[in-house]
């Protein structure tokens, strides 16, 4: 797994090199070395345009062309000051240096000539922003950016791509978008979500100290993204000796007459994922339609009121089944009223694994008064339980207003004020978003984000089928529950990519979705497990 860190945090990192004897001044000369050997190892790359800004960041541009020029290649740093006049002392000092070594300057260029210089270019090093940006991007650089972005040259970002703010991931208006980006010492959070998916191109990070993990790791990174290795203890079982209810059964208690559909998904989901058997309880209304598309599941008809929405009296029924069951997901369409908190309530005091979704973490956000962190009996618990807020409804849960939770950053803080309240092992929150992050009160887990094909109607319910077919089959082992969670919504990522393959990026439907998860299964476990393998490769 690889550590994310928040911009505060790589500060620190930075300042324990300099305690480690690492200077600002040594760390700035590797990371314009690491830039370098990146842009060398494309290959054929003798013009060079290195775009050079006020702050470190250009220092490191500044590096990179002294680097590139004695390798033998042509450089020109466009910069907006002459490298005397630099404010800072060590950018200056490596601007002076670079010219001393025969890099070329251009000074404050208009924007034809640096249309003119960028058509010669085979790469451009975009050193104009990194960590330091804040708000909308000033002159010259936003004009530079427009010039890059139209430009055919490829673009390598040092840190991060200038315009985006390493710590949310929102690009501003002019923001640039990069082939590559060489970040320095540890991945941070919005380069791996929102805007910044769109705009990092391949990520390197450049680590510049062998001290960097040691002091990385005691900065108690923010969440720890994925390799595919990593999901070796989540695979679920495969052997031959089984029956239908040793492979797991699940119990989905979901719907209502006006949505009897995204229980019927999370059902079949279920099922795709592998769970033995598969029961939906659902409000008496809703069990015709959604028996006649379940042929394989039962469907138990519960009491509703004269909206088709559960009563409280369906709670000795659902538990009843519940305790039968390895795993239960409650949630997907089945709308906030008093007799379905009353339903959420009685399985999350039961012992059983459970997973709460959709309306059923709105039910949860009444039954703690949109504060749960305030709340924790109320979730505490001693069988697993995963919650899976988008981040409206996680917003919904921790007290935020609308839009309160609008990055990946706020995704972990509200999900770690959940788990910190809580305190207990068995509680994942998973936090939906452009990244998805699977947090436990030992760890937050960042898996592979899937294509755009995902934000459909009904994914979600989706998802959470899949999670509770997935609890039910490791209901007696003893894995990372978070690393578990982070497996299912990897499986759910590469289904959104074989449904986009088969059906078009724009014409995914959840159904596509669940079609597909049996094979993305087998594809995933078949790369975590063989991943030198024909099927890792
Ligand atoms: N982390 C490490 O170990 C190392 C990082 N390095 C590199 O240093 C940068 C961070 O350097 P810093 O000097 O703190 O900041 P930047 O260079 O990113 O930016 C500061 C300059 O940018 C100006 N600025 C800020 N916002 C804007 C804007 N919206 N529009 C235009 N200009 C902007 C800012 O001007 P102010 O007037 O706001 O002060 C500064 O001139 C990090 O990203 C790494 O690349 C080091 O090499 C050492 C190792
Ligand atoms: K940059």
């Amino acid at each position: 797994m690889q550590p994310v860190l928040n911009i505060d945090d790589v500060k620190r990192v930075e300042v324990a090199l300099t305690r480690e004897g690492v200077s600002v001044s040594e760390l700035m000369h590797r990371a314009g070395l690491a830039a370098a050997q990146e842009v060398l190892e494309l290959g054929e790359m003798d013009n060079v345009v290195v775009l050079a800004g006020m702050g470190n960041n250009g220092g490191d541009g500044w590096v990179a062309a002294e680097a590139l020029r004695a390798q033998g290649a042509n450089v020109t740093v466009v910069s907006p000051v002459e490298p005397d006049a630099l404010p800072g002392d060590l950018p200056r000092q490596v601007a002076q240096s670079a010219v001393r070594a025969g890099a070329s300057v251009l000074v404050g260029p208009s924007r034809d000539e640096l249309d003119d210089l960028l058509a010669t270019a085979d790469v451009a090093l975009d050193c104009m922003l990194g960590t330091g940006f804040h708000g909308e991007v000033r002159a010259p650089f936003d004009i530079w950016i427009e010039c890059l972005n139209a430009s055919t040259a490829r673009v390598v970002s040092v840190d991060v791509p200038s315009g985006l703010s390493a710590q949310t991931g929102l690009a501003a208006e002019a923001c640039v978008v990069a082939d590559m980006t060489v970040t320095m010492l540890a991945l941070k959070p919005g380069l791996l979500t929102d805007d910044g998916r769109d705009v990092c191109g391949a990520i390197v990070v450049a680590p510049l100290a062998e001290q960097t993990d040691r002091l990385v790791v005691d900065e108690d990174p923010v969440a720890w993204r994925t390799d595919l290795a990593d999901y070796l203890e989540a695979l679920l079982p495969r052997t031959s000796a089984v029956d239908k209810f040793s492979r797991g059964s699940v119990l989905v208690v979901g719907g209502s007459r006006r949505y009897p559909g995204a229980a019927i998904m999370a059902a079949l989901a279920a099922a795709r994922m592998g769970a033995g058997y598969v029961t939906l309880a659902t409000p008496a209304s809703a069990a015709a339609v959604a028996q006649a598309h379940l042929l394989e599941i039962p469907v138990v008809p519960l009491p509703e009121d004269a909206d088709g929405t559960l009563t409280a009296d369906a709670r000795d029924v659902v538990c009843k089944l519940a305790e039968r069951s390895s795993a239960v997901l409650v949630g997907p369409g089945l709308r906030v009223s008093g007799g379905t908190c009353a339903v959420v309530s009685a399985l999350l005091g039961m012992d059983v694994p459970l997973v709460v979704d959709a309306d059923g973490l709105n039910c949860l956000a009444r039954l703690t008064n949109g504060a749960l962190p305030q709340y924790p009996e109320i979730i505490r618990r001693s069988a697993p339980l995963v919650i899976t807020p988008h981040r409206g409804e996680l917003a919904r849960l921790v007290g935020r207003p609308a839009g309160g939770v609008s990055s990946l950053s706020d995704q972990l803080d509200a999900a770690r004020d959940i788990v910190w309240a809580d305190g207990g092992s068995e509680l994942v929150v998973v936090g939906k978003g452009t990244a998805t992050c699977c947090v436990s009160v030992e760890r937050a887990v960042l898996p592979k984000p899937g294509p755009a094909a995902l934000a459909t109607a009904g994914s979600g319910d989706v998802l959470a089928g899949m999670m509770a077919s997935a609890i039910a089959q490791r209901s007696e082992a003893d894995v990372d529950p978070a690393l578990l969670a982070a497996y299912v919504c990897e499986v759910h990522a590469y289904a959104g990519t074989l449904a986009a393959e088969r059906r078009g990026s724009r014409a995914v439907m959840a159904s596509d979705i669940i079609d597909v998860v049996g094979v993305a299964s087998d594809a995933v476990d078949a790369h975590v497990a063989y991943p030198d393998g024909p099927a890792g490769e």
